[in-house]
């Protein structure tokens, strides 16, 4: 479904990402895990378009994204929710959810996004700067799946989100996977959420994919080293 091959991606003369090879399978959740400052955010930001790669082939379903700018990734079936969120804080949830809308060219918000997430239709009328972390979390997700993604990458989704809500988070990806039938991507640091969501794990160490496994049966003493500091 999402292909890399020979990915790499560098700021300048500094290389950040090393000649990755990943392929997400369809249906399928990845986690790419890893230490702050080891390349995930580079990683999730240059295949959608937002730092540019240095070399390698980046495709989805057979579909050449590398010469794709942002906008066109997205309307090719790339979802995206960035680490922080950066939802719109002056405008409304509605609004937030509209933009996602415009880049699909689709009308309306479609009906099964308030029933993912009921609290951004009770909220539909309120600022997002003034959401909780969680429901702007929630509202992210829900911008990105307004534009109707075949996959969905989304970058450190836990972060300054509350813990109860934490493993929430995770069943809700699941139950968009099933539901929708789209393929995910997704940088975290925190096991027990990739415990819970992911298919398949990733460890990425300084741009480079160093260990991979299966959720079902994973070492999690071996992958928690690689995030302890
Ligand atoms: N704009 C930039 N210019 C130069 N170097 C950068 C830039 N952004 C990130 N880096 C460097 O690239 C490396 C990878 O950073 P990146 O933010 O991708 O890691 P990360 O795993 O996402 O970490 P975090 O969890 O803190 O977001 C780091 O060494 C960082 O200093």
């Amino acid at each position: 479904m999402l292909k890399l091959q020979n990915y790499s991606v560098a700021y300048g003369q500094s290389k950040v990402i090393h000649d990755l090879q990943l392929d997400v399978g369809e249906n399928e959740i990845v986690a790419v895990v890893g230490r702050n400052g080891m390349g995930k955010t580079t990683l999730m930001k240059s295949m959608v378009g937002m730092v540019p790669a240095r070399e390698g082939v980046l495709s989805m379903q057979g579909v050449d994204l590398m010469p794709l700018k942002s906008h066109q990734r997205v309307k090719a079936g790339l979802g995206f929710v960035p680490q922080g969120r950066m939802i719109f804080p002056t405008l409304t949830v509605k609004e937030n959810i509209e933009t996602g809308l415009a880049a699909s060219g689709r009308k309306g918000i479609p009906a099964d996004l308030y029933e993912l997430f009921p609290v951004l239709k009770d909220m539909a009328s309120r600022k997002g700067g003034n959401l909780s972390g969680g429901q702007q979390q929630q509202l992210a997700i829900a911008r990105a799946l307004a534009t109707d993604p075949k996959v969905l990458i989304l970058d450190e989704p836990t972060e300054g989100i509350q813990p109860s809500i934490i493993q929430e988070l995770a069943r809700t990806l699941r139950k968009i996977r099933d539901t929708r039938g789209l393929s995910i991507l997704v940088s975290e640091q925190v096991l027990s959420f990739v415990m819970n969501v992911a298919d398949r794990i990733l460890v990425i160490e300084k741009g480079r994919f160093v260990h991979q496994e299966e959720r079902e049966g994973a070492n999690q003493e071996k992958i928690a080293a690689y995030l302890a500091v």
